[in-house]
């Protein structure tokens, strides 16, 4: 094999040390997780560890592009179908991001408070554990995960980019994007499965039957619905019926946010050995444990 000439050489290693630069513009770390420069900080992290949580808090955790804005949703329109008063997430609805002064209003919400979180299992507040609140984790297959992901950095005109596709894939498999590696994340959450305060479910159930996965989360939390109501949650919280509010609901960032909600778009992105890589750490971090076959990789990643 031709050896590289000096100049390749140092424009590889300037174009790496670049990438480097434009990574620590968006990331940060803390206890060995990245995290996202633009909303999260250190102080925040730490005023965390002290956050008082409640039983009846509603806690919907899930890995970033799994569907987290959807899970909000479907939990205001439930609490506002059994209880007169309209929600409005009295702070930004991720638990981990935000001032760290948020904790101490949030002692003055009436409960049930929604939770959103994108936290590894091990880096929620042991409060969550402790006063016993329910949490519910939703997954998503990691392909279609990866390309929302690379879609949202790549399209939105504020959010900083990642650069191409080939450069986003190989930070995601590594692990160095915003809240750290799916493979990580998947694996911890794994652990738990069978814990009698958390309920698994896929985004891609989710997709394929919305009423049945309302019913089901709802009931969990202990929300007792007729068929009408769980019928009409789902009628307002289909792809189409919140992509035509994301605007008012999100503001200009909406339509990034629910972009497609698909299931298989990763195969418009993904190049066969990007596709043979993944399938390969899947097979290596998940093949075979609950939540690997729960995930139904082999349904929905295989070209
Ligand atoms: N109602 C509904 N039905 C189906 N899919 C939906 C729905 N709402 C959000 N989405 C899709 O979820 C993806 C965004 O995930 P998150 O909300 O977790 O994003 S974020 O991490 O909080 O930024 C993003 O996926 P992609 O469209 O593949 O990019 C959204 O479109």
């Amino acid at each position: 094999m031709a050896q590289k000439s000096k100049v390749i050489e140092y424009i590889d290693e300037a174009l790496e040390k670049s990438k480097e630069t434009a990574l620590s513009r968006l990331l940060f770390s803390y206890e060995g997780i990245t995290y996202p420069i633009t909303i999260c900080t250190t102080e925040t992290f730490q005023a965390l560890d002290h956050f008082e949580a409640r039983r009846e808090d509603i806690v919907l955790a899930s890995y970033p592009k799994c569907g987290s804005n959807w899970l909000l949703q479907i939990f205001s329109e439930i609490i506002c179908t059994i209880s007169p008063q309209k929600y409005e997430h009295p702070e930004f609805p991720v638990l981990e991001c935000g001032d760290p002064e948020k904790y101490q209003r949030m002692k003055q919400f009436p409960s049930p408070r929604i939770l959103a979180t994108h936290l590894h299992y091990d880096k929620l507040p042991k409060s969550i554990f402790t006063n016993k609140a329910k949490i519910l984790v939703m997954f998503r297959n990691p392909k279609d995960t990866a390309t929302s992901f690379f879609h949202f950095h790549n399209d939105v005109p504020d959010i900083p980019s990642f650069g191409s596709w080939d450069d986003f894939f190989s930070y995601f498999m590594k692990g160095q994007v915003s809240w750290g590696s799916y493979f990580d994340y998947a694996i911890n959450w794994n652990k738990h499965l069978d814990d009698k305060n958390i309920l698994f479910i896929l985004y891609e159930d989710l997709r394929e039957n919305l009423a049945a996965g309302v019913k089901q989360m709802a009931e969990f939390f202990g929300f007792s619905l007729t068929g009408e109501q769980i019928q009409a949650i789902s009628d307002r919280t289909t792809f189409q019926a919140m992509r035509a509010k994301s605007q008012e609901t999100h503001g200009p960032i909406g339509p990034f946010l629910f972009r497609k909600g698909e299931v298989g778009d990763w195969k418009n992105l993904f190049s066969e050995t990007q596709s043979q890589e993944m399938d390969e750490k899947f097979n290596e971090c998940l093949a075979g444990t609950p939540l690997g076959v729960k995930l139904k990789y082999d349904i929905h990643c295989k070209a």
